[in-house]
């Protein structure tokens, strides 16, 4: 892997370089998984920018991932999405792969979202379910691979963040609250996801292990995106598409996954997912961001996500015209 740290400046440049050709300003910011970046669909008013004109940003090489920047108001609430992420697996430094996020630090993102393709290692997760991200294990991390190891830079935060608590636990009751009332409560829950490096797909023994440890979802992304947006005081929320489950039993069954496949299971989930994140972000409290500085991100009482809106008929028209919750 290579090793190249980054410095303030290179941030630096690429938010101002944004900040001179769009004239949005986010709150939020959207990191689309593996065949997620139907996300940006919803975005109003639109400024999209290739990753290759913009300073530092790495290329996307995975099938299933734009490699565009789009900005664009959802709900009231003015987002940056990228459609395409960058993954540790394509050679990337783990500085690269989450260039991203300390630049929407400096163009005032208060909130990120963190979308990705996971396989389930619990019957109670099938493929086309919903997982909100209550926790994660990021195993590379754990063996020293982390988007923080070098020079701390005191700017973006401290030298040794806490992780508890990483995934805001008000949006979290907000996400399934809103799954209540979409009823899709029966394919959402909250759980644990495990970053492996990838990029195979688990043998049967990794796959046993993972399950041993408590795993509900794995995936070869997000950990080190959101320990770099919890060092600089974002505020994330997290979800993992179910795309396949992970052989744990038999070495005689001969089943096998696949990207392709991956993929498939975001095409068919893709206006479930557009309409919950919508509905997340609508509710979301965030900074009118007129500055930079950071957000008091004091967590919601659970009580206060109690009574939420009903979804508006548009929502409740786009639930009821899909038919895809039987996958
Ligand atoms: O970017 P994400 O984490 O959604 O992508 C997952 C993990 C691999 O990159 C790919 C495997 O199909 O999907
Ligand atoms: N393993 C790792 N990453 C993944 C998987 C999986 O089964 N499915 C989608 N991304």
């Amino acid at each position: 892997q290579e090793n190249s740290f980054k410095d303030h400046d290179e941030y630096q440049q690429a938010a101002d370089w944004l900040l001179a050709h769009t004239k949005h300003r986010p709150q939020v910011a959207i990191i689309c998984g593996s065949g997620l970046g139907m996300l940006a669909e919803a975005l109003e008013n639109q400024d999209a920018f290739n990753y290759s004109q913009i300073p530092g940003f790495p290329h996307s090489t995975v099938q299933g991932h734009a490699g565009r920047l789009v900005f664009g108001q959802l709900r009231g609430k003015t987002c940056v999405c990228m459609q395409g992420r960058f993954h540790m697996y394509e050679g990337h430094s783990l500085c690269k792969t989450t260039f991203p996020v300390r630049v929407f630090k400096l163009l005032g993102v208060d909130t990120l979202v963190v979308t990705n393709a996971a396989g389930s290692l619990d019957d109670s997760l099938k493929p086309g379910d919903i997982m909100i991200l209550k926790d994660h294990i990021n195993f590379p991390g754990l063996c020293g691979l982390n988007p923080l190891c070098g020079p701390n830079d005191d700017r973006f935060g401290p030298r040794f963040p806490a992780m508890s608590g990483c995934y805001d636990a008000g949006l979290r009751c907000v996400a399934m609250e809103i799954g209540k009332q979409l009823g899709i409560t029966a394919v959402m829950r909250e759980g644990v996801y495990a970053m492996v490096g990838g990029p195979n797909f688990e043998s049967i023994a990794e796959a046993r292990l993972l399950h041993k440890l408590g795993v509900d979802a794995v995936g070869m992304s997000t950990a080190p995106e959101v320990v770099v947006a919890t060092h600089c005081g974002l505020r994330v929320f997290g979800l993992s598409l179910i795309t396949n489950k992970v052989l744990i039993c038999s070495y005689e069954d001969d089943q096998s996954v696949d990207h392709e496949g991956v993929l498939a299971v975001g095409r068919l989930r893709a206006q479930t997912l557009k309409t919950l994140v919508t509905e997340v972000i609508a509710r979301m409290d965030v900074n009118n961001n007129t500055s930079s500085s950071a957000h008091d991100h004091t967590e919601a009482p659970l009580s206060e996500c109690d009574p939420c809106s009903p979804p508006d008929n548009h929502t409740e028209v786009l639930i009821r015209a899909q038919s895809d919750t039987s996958i």
